[in-house]
């Protein structure tokens, strides 16, 4: 079950089908000592781009999820697809509703126990998937608490995702997301360029999530891994 897979990630790499990397880069990134990667991106998201980094990553050992953002871009042969369903968002269409298209599409072909769902709570409004999406992101740390208790305790989803993509985050936010979660799952992803982002994000998320870091320097990227796994988890609830 994918869930139980993703219970022990504490670091994690998205990757991006959209953006160039080349093969020593990805080398370096699956050879890093993450704990998983995914697949993933808001805008230029296609089945063939998806599908020839699929291919490249297939002869490393790690787990590889899609994260699912388009419809037409479900490629078969990923060990899991992480569903995202965006909260803070008044669109319908990003809370349920392209998943309910994609169930009338793919019916009894979905393989429910590879399948994730990821609570997405997004918090910098300059971001593209915050304006795809008509995010909310402007919570205040009462209301981020907020969501963050009704995916604890009424939705009791798997996952909470903070999203502060291509931006890092505030602590204090992060902190007061954290103090609502005990069963719940917390991924923190945004902005992580620095040891001492890494650590700050690292005490309060269970999964942290580095992207662009990447594509702009793979040798810090790499270091992530180690920044983040040598950091103490705070105690939930
Ligand atoms: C045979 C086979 C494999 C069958 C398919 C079975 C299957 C897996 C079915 C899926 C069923 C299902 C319920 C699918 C959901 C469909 C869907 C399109 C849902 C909508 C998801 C959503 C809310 C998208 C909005 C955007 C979003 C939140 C994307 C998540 C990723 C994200 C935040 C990326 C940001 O990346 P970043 O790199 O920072 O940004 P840029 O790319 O812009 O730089
Ligand atoms: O690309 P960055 O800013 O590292 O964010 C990671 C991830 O949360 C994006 O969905
Ligand atoms: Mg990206």
């Amino acid at each position: 079950m994918l869930e139980q897979m993703a219970a022990g990630w504490r670091h994690v790499f998205k990757l991006d089908p959209n953006r160039r990397l080349s093969d020593l880069s990805l080398e370096k990134v699956c050879q890093s000592g993450t704990d998983a990667i995914i697949v993933g991106g808001t805008d230029g998201i296609t089945f063939e781009d998806i599908w020839k980094l699929q291919k490249r990553l297939r002869k490393y050992l790690l787990p590889c999820v899609l994260e699912v953002s388009d419809i037409n871009a479900i490629v078969p042969g990923f060990d899991g697809y992480l569903i995202p369903s965006v909260l803070n968002t008044d669109q319908a269409r990003w809370i349920h509703g392209a998943h309910l298209k994609a169930i009338q599409r793919y019916g009894c072909g979905i393989p429910w126990k590879q399948l994730l769902l990821l609570g997405y709570v997004i918090l910098n409004p300059e971001s593209k998937v915050s304006r795809l999406t008509e995010a909310n992101a402007g919570l205040d740390e009462e209301a981020a608490a907020s969501y963050a208790c009704l995916v604890e305790h009424l939705f009791k989803w798997p996952v909470l995702y903070v999203e502060y993509s291509g931006k890092f985050g505030d602590e204090n936010m992060v902190r007061a997301i954290r103090r609502q979660l005990k069963k719940t799952r917390l991924f923190y992803g945004g902005g992580i360029t620095t040891r001492r982002q890494a650590e700050t994000m690292a005490k309060w998320a269970d999964t942290v999530v580095v992207g662009n870091l990447v594509y702009t320097n793979v040798e810090k990227a790499v270091q992530t891994v180690s920044w983040v796994k040598e950091t103490n988890l705070q105690e939930k609830g």
